[in-house]
């Protein structure tokens, strides 16, 4: 499988990366639309297909059958960050992938070599097809997705301030629970074999802890300048 992506010489791919409730996807959108570039949420992927196995009745603690339906669903994901969209087979996914179920479910099915396989070609096409430039957030971008990404951030943020934002989202959840069901999948995501939760070497980490989104936002937009200047 190559790695290397080819897109136009101006176009710049930035890789973000990180534990849930770090601010990848809220910083993602914004840069990529105060810079002009897509925005490819890949928690979003692995969350569909995890969808998708429950749908089709698929058991999705069995690794085997994960790998037998992997290629059979759709996915396509829509680029915009002002409205970034995701189908399954045709059919909106982007409220149902975001359900407790799936929640619970998605390390799992997204640990299954197979379906890594198929989802990571599919992001690098979507990276090599954006001729603007991309923002790219998940878990293994810079280390295995895009590991030729001009920028690359790893995200940080404590487990309290992480499940606070979550509990933050959900009206009338439980923080301590939030907290709890965060630091598993946290644990699972880093502790899978194939591409798991990890910093490239070459990543710049930001710790958003003490940080406003908005400060998040500005550094990022920062780094990015700061690398297509010196390009
Ligand atoms: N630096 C920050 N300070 C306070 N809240 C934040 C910050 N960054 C993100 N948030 C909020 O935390 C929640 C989770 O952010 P999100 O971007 O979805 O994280 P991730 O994609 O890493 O899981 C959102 O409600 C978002 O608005
Ligand atoms: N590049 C990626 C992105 C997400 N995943 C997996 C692991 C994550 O727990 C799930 C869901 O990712 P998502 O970014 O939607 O999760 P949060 O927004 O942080 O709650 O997908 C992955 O394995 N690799």
């Amino acid at each position: 499988m190559s790695t290397a992506v080819e897109t136009a010489s101006s176009a710049v791919i930035v890789a973000i990366d990180g534990p849930s409730g770090t601010g990848k996807s809220s910083t993602s959108k914004a840069v990529a639309a105060k810079l002009g570039l897509s925005y490819l949420d890949t928690g979003a992927q692995y969350r569909a297909i995890t969808w998708w196995m429950l749908n089709n009745g698929i058991d999705v603690t069995s690794p085997a059958e994960i790998a037998t339906a992997a290629a059979k669903p759709v996915i396509i994901s829509g680029t915009d960050p002002t409205g970034p969209t995701i189908t399954v087979d045709g059919e909106d996914a982007s409220g149902p992938i975001r359900t407790q179920e799936v929640t619970s479910k998605v390390s799992a099915v997204s640990a299954v070599p197979e379906v890594r396989t198929i989802i990571t070609e599919l992001q690098r096409s979507i990276a090599a097809g954006a001729e603007g430039g991309i923002v790219v957030e998940g878990r293994d971008i810079g280390t295995t997705v895009l590991p030729d990404a001009d920028i690359k951030i790893f995200l940080t943020a404590s487990p309290e301030a992480r499940a606070a934002r979550r509990s933050g989202e959900v009206k009338g959840s439980d923080l301590a629970a939030t907290r709890e069901a965060l630091i598993l999948r946290d644990a699972a995501d880093s502790g899978r074999k194939t591409s798991p939760l990890a910093k490239a070497d070459d990543a710049v980490e930001v710790d958003t802890t003490e940080l406003t989104l908005q400060q998040v936002i500005e550094c990022v937009v920062t780094l990015v300048e700061e690398k297509r200047t010196a390009a």
